[in-house]
């Protein structure tokens, strides 16, 4: 397990995380969200030892001292990989790939590095030199080098950032499923919503270098503690309660995310449509009701100033009521 205690640090007086304490289990995959400047390649590059922090991090029971005590900067049986790929310019993209292999057994060496290049869809640039990649291509580079002796723990600063969707999502399944086949702890700071949803076991969700929430991916989503928990996964609906419940006071809010509001023939819930966006297999519709702005998902498109009715389901807003 690893745990982190207490853990503060800041780069001049400014404290940038703040008494973060957390413990992730042997071979979990954890993304942490948040938005842009919260902390998150801070934590990580703290947990990997690169930061002089106040509090305690352990691997095992065993403490991790940080930087005063690793004359090389990182801990042995962790890989960091930051958002820069450091990657070795005029070496190839295999040469980069097998660096830290040992050359003892070159037979061996080459299975692993086409082992590795075929895992992240590189193979038929093996022989290109890395500093003719493009961005994309060096960070999938850079993955492959960093599973290249799988670590115990593995630390991911936003890892797919610079590869196109059409990579990604293919990529990103290759990669989470070779890296818990090999039990592999796995923390990944991420913008992107699907690593936090589809492929972790815990999600931390951080704000101005606090930890906001914790807890299994499907907790955050459903039962996330305030708005920006929810937003971090995408579109969100932040309602005054007595908008839509009877009997709740203005300063009591709902959550409620754009697909969990429907469209009806009639009733107490008049709408007026602002605008619709086509976003593919639905439009995301902005409404006005009793001036509040809603956003719904509706699988036509609606013109402006179209009068619609909406339905909320009762149970999922009395869950959401804050
Ligand atoms: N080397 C540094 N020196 C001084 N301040 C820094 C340094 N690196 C980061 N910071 C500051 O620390 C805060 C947290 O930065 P950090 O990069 O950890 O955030 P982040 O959540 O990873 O952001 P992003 O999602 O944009 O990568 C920011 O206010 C940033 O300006």
């Amino acid at each position: 397990m690893l745990r982190v205690k207490n853990l503060s640090f800041g780069y001049e007086v400014k404290p940038v995380l703040k008494n973060l304490s957390f413990n992730i289990s042997k071979g979990d995959n954890v993304s942490i969200i948040g938005a842009s400047g919260c902390g998150k390649s801070t934590l990580l590059q703290s947990i990997y030892g690169l930061h002089h922090v106040d509090g305690k991090i352990f691997w095992k029971e065993e403490q991790l001292l940080g930087p005063n005590f690793n004359i090389v900067p990182g801990e042995d049986f962790m890989k960091y990989l930051a958002q820069d790929f450091d990657l070795m310019p005029p070496l190839s993209v295999a040469e980069n790939v097998g660096k830290y292999l040992s050359n003892m057994y070159p037979r061996k060496k080459q299975q692993r590095v086409n082992e590795l290049l075929e895992l992240v869809e590189m193979r038929e640039l093996a022989r290109v030199k890395a500093r003719m990649l493009s961005g994309g291509q060096q960070q999938r580079v850079a993955l492959a080098r960093v599973l290249a002796k799988p670590p115990e723990v593995l630390l991911l600063d936003e890892p797919f950032s610079h590869i196109d969707h059409f990579r990604k999502n293919k990529l990103r399944r290759n990669l989470f499923s070779h890296l818990r086949k090999a039990g592999v702890t796995v923390i990944v700071a991420t913008h992107d919503s699907t690593d936090a949803l589809a492929f972790a076991d815990q999600t931390i969700a951080m704000k101005d270098g606090r930890i906001i929430q914790m807890g299994r991916p499907e907790e955050l989503y459903n039962h996330p503690k305030n708005a920006y928990v929810a937003s971090l996964f995408g579109e969100v609906n932040e309602l005054p309660a007595s908008l839509i419940l009877k009997n709740q006071a203005a300063r009591k809010k709902i959550i409620i995310y754009p697909h969990e509001v429907h469209l009806t023939d009639g009733g107490t819930f008049k709408a007026k449509v602002k605008s619709c966006f086509f976003k593919g297999n639905h439009f995301l519709t902005q409404v006005e009701m009793d001036g509040e702005e809603i956003l719904l998902e509706s699988s036509k498109e609606l013109t402006k100033n179209k009068i619609v009715y909406l339905s909320f389901n009762p149970e999922l807003l009395n869950a959401r009521l804050k």
